[in-house]
């Protein structure tokens, strides 16, 4: 078995939705495909309206194949400060033609107010390793771990795009989704995400730098967020970049546009394209652009976000292949 399933940006691509089916007769949702965590938790009738703001809920009361897991409830703090918390039941969960019968389907009760204030957003799925599930006592499997087993491969692979619509393919690699040779480095899952580490990066046409750069590839995060080093060294070779705090980031004008940021994969190389580094206006005032490459200060590690992982500069996509990170040429 294998599934597809299309996953558009919302505007300045700061997230990723997709579509799920969930319950029966089935409630079709809009969700967030994140590896960085691992959890499936829903908007729900469970919440208290004023958290609401546009979201379709899951009702498990309107699902004759809902059964709640008694006496277990979750609770989720993201490194963005946001957070959600509520109960949980199996239900049916379909992706694309992709059913898992007894999904744990996590219903909130609450959420923070920047997923009240992301209208569009009706929840997360998680597509990290099961091991950092929050339910309790007993933590659920991950879609992607349920529907692992029947599929023709244990791999989903991830392609982002600027602007249009990508998607996340379960069980087989689309030879059509890249050029040339695929490049794989091993995965550190003891933290529970797709971790990686880069061996350096360039700046331009410039000399690779040798720099290990250890971090995760998370598809719910916008930016690429990388060691504070690294990260002054790209900025220093932009003609009025500085750091921000207000806006609490680097930020430069822009025009022209910066020089490209290369990053090692293994023996391979991801190329965000300079167009790609402005991620957004920061000012109208003085046509300054907030960057796409930040500091990592504080989490402990990088953090590949939607930058690293949409470009596709010339001849190379980048895609993830979970057990493997691959780039291709
Ligand atoms: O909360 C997150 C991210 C937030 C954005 C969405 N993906 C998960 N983590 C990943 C980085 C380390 C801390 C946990």
């Amino acid at each position: 078995t294998t599934g597809a399933i299309a996953t558009d940006p919302e505007k300045h691509d700061v997230e990723y939705l997709t579509p799920i089916s969930v319950g029966t007769p089935s409630q079709d949702l809009i969700v967030d495909f994140d590896t960085g965590s691992s959890d499936l938790w829903v908007f729900s009738t469970e919440m208290s309206t004023s958290d609401i703001k546009g979201q379709t809920m899951y009702d498990p009361n309107n699902s004759s194949t809902s059964e709640k897991v008694q006496g277990s409830t979750w609770k989720i703090t993201y490194g963005d400060g946001s957070s959600s918390s509520g109960d949980v039941y199996l239900d049916t969960v379909t992706i694309g033609n992709l059913t898992v019968p007894n999904q744990a389907v996590e219903a909130a009760k609450k959420v923070s107010a920047e997923f009240t204030d992301d209208s569009h957003n009706d929840g997360l799925l998680g597509l990290g390793f099961s091991a950092i599930n929050t339910v309790q006592p007993t933590p659920q499997n991950t879609f992607f771990d349920n529907i692992k087993g029947i599929l023709d491969a244990p791999l989903f692979t991830v392609d982002l795009k600027h602007g249009a619509p990508g998607s996340f393919n379960f069980g087989y690699i689309d030879p059509a989704a890249y050029i040339g040779n695929i490049s794989w480095t091993p995965v550190d899952s003891s933290q529970g995400f797709w971790g990686f580490t880069s061996p350096g990066y360039a700046v331009g046409t410039g000399a690779f730098r040798n720099h290990s750069m250890s971090g995760i590839a998370d598809t719910g995060t916008t930016l690429l967020l990388l060691p504070k080093s690294v990260v002054s060294a790209y900025y220093k070779e932009i003609q009025g970049a500085q750091y921000d705090s207000d806006q609490g980031g680097y930020i430069f004008p822009c025009s022209p546009t910066p020089p490209d940021f290369v990053f090692g994969v293994n023996n391979g190389i991801v190329t965000v394209p300079g167009d790609m580094v402005s991620y957004a206006p920061a000012d109208s005032a003085n046509q300054n652009c907030f960057g796409g490459i930040q500091k990592d200060t504080g989490i402990g590690f990088s953090i590949f976000g939607d930058v690293a992982l949409k470009t596709s500069f010339v001849r190379s996509h980048g895609s993830i292949v979970p057990g493997h990170y691959a780039d291709c040429d």
